[in-house]
């Protein structure tokens, strides 16, 4: 990309920013994996991000085994056959039928030798110790073969993975007890402002209650993350710089929202000037131009802005991804549905990326369709409530017509469930 670095002016235009995918390149392309190493036991991994590949050390199944309760034999069948033997989920003996005979068989249980195929009991008819099993019963019916699952030596996961639940049973039919996982990012957070008031105390004129924070902790938590939280740091520039200056040298990253442009008491990006180096400030993109990245030594600094909607939306887009790949993950692009637009925009200004709160409902041919929250306000947070995910409006774009395609990426793309 074009180095347009360390910009200065708040008051730059929108052709003077960082655009998105600048911003997004910085934060995932100039980043690396700074989270340790720890083995853990396979119930407390999940939702971590690997360390290691991992390749399957053997088959599974490891053994042919039958799918059904019923009988196993050698397809074709032609008539009755006799029972020879029985054999149960869990016999470890090895057995051995001859052509022409049954061997009476459970779900799960290996399949003799001599046999490669099993009849539902449901469908054999038993008289004495003979069974009569459908004759048109396909080859290999009801059987399953060792490996089919996953065949030995088979790659599985790749190291940065993010381990899910379905990867919790993988992993346990490999036989693996424990596996080697990145450790929890130490995250500080903090909310910056001297109107700020935390719930539970008495709000009087000209106040707000931190709404920032619990929802960061949140945000947070669809992530391997350990929150040391500062609470609100008043708009004084002495303490502001100590305390980051101090915490950077215990967290792997420091969380602020607020106090990132750059009023008379917009001190934050201040504080990262005296402390350290700022890389990003000011993108081309709203809610968000004010987000800032930087770093206090080996400390990675984000700063989120002040209005709850921006530092809601520049977590997703910018702080999850960079969380991502200092976790030791691999950052993948959002989910993007092209979904018909149920509004209209006559004028939006060209130049910055644009994302509107919105959800789908179904339109008169059963299609989803985009609506937009009317409002546009960077303080609204009934709109976030009401929105299922964001509507991307591309920096070329200078109007939206109604029934046009455009970008809809569900909140569940973001670990947000609805
Ligand atoms: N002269 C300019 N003014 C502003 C600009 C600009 O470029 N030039 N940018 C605007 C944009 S865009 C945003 S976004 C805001 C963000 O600025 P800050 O990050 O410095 O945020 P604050 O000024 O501290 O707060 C903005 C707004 O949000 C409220 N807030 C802050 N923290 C919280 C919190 N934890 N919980 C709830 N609400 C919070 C705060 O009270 C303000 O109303 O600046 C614009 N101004
Ligand atoms: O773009 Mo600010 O980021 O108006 O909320």
């Amino acid at each position: 990309m074009t180095s347009r670095k360390l910009l200065n002016d708040c008051f730059l235009t929108d052709h003077d920013r960082l655009s998105h995918a600048e911003c997004l390149e910085i934060l995932t392309g100039r980043l690396s994996a700074v989270a340790g190493v720890e083995v853990l036991p396979l119930a407390e991994i999940s939702g971590r991000w690997l360390a290691s590949d991992i390749i399957a050390p053997r088959n599974v199944p490891l053994h042919d085994n039958s799918a059904v309760d019923g009988y196993a034999f050698a397809a074709p069948a032609t008539g009755p056959m006799p029972v020879a033997v029985r054999i149960a989920a869990g016999d470890l003996s090895s057995y051995r039928i001859e052509p022409g005979q049954a061997a009476r068989i459970f779900t799960g249980a290996p399949m003799p030798e001599g046999a490669d195929t099993v009849a539902m009991q449901e469908d054999c008819t038993v008289e004495g110790d003979e069974v009569s099993v459908p004759l048109d019963l396909q080859r290999g019916a009801n059987a399953r073969l060792a490996g089919e699952d996953v065949a030995a030596n088979t790659p599985v996961l790749d190291a940065s993975a993010r381990l899910r639940p379905q990867d919790m049973a993988a992993l346990a039919s490999f036989g693996l007890p424990e596996i080697a996982v990145r450790k929890r990012l130490r995250v500080a957070i903090l909310s910056n402002g001297d109107e700020l008031l935390e719930p539970g105390t008495a709000i009087a004129q000209g106040q707000v209650y931190d709404s920032n924070r619990p929802m960061l902790h949140a945000l947070l938590g669809t992530l391997p993350c350990e929150i040391t939280d500062l609470g609100i740091l008043p708009d004084n520039a002495e303490l502001i710089e100590s305390t980051l200056s101090e915490v950077s040298a215990s967290h792997d990253v420091i969380l602020t929202s607020g106090g990132a442009s750059r009023g008379d008491e917009d001190h934050i990006i201040n504080a990262i000037d005296a402390l350290g180096t700022r890389h990003l400030w000011q993108i081309a993109v709203k809610p968000g131009r004010p987000m800032s990245f930087g770093q206090i030594g080996d400390c990675i600094f984000l700063g989120l802005p002040g209005n709850p909607v921006a530092a809601f939306v520049c977590f997703l887009l910018y702080v999850r991804p960079a969380l991502t790949v200092l976790g030791g993950g691999r950052y993948q692009e959002p989910v993007r549905f092209p979904v018909a637009a149920g509004f209209e925009v006559p004028r939006k200004k060209p130049g910055r990326r644009e994302f509107w709160r919105g959800w789908l409902e179904p339109g008169p041919d059963g299609r989803p369709i985009a609506h937009k929250f009317a409002r546009d306000g960077s303080g609204l947070i009934s709109g976030l409530r009401q929105a299922t995910g964001l509507i991307e409006i591309t920096e070329d774009v200078t109007s939206v017509e109604k029934g046009e395609l455009v970008s809809f990426l569900p909140f569940t793309g973001f670990g947000i469930d609805s």
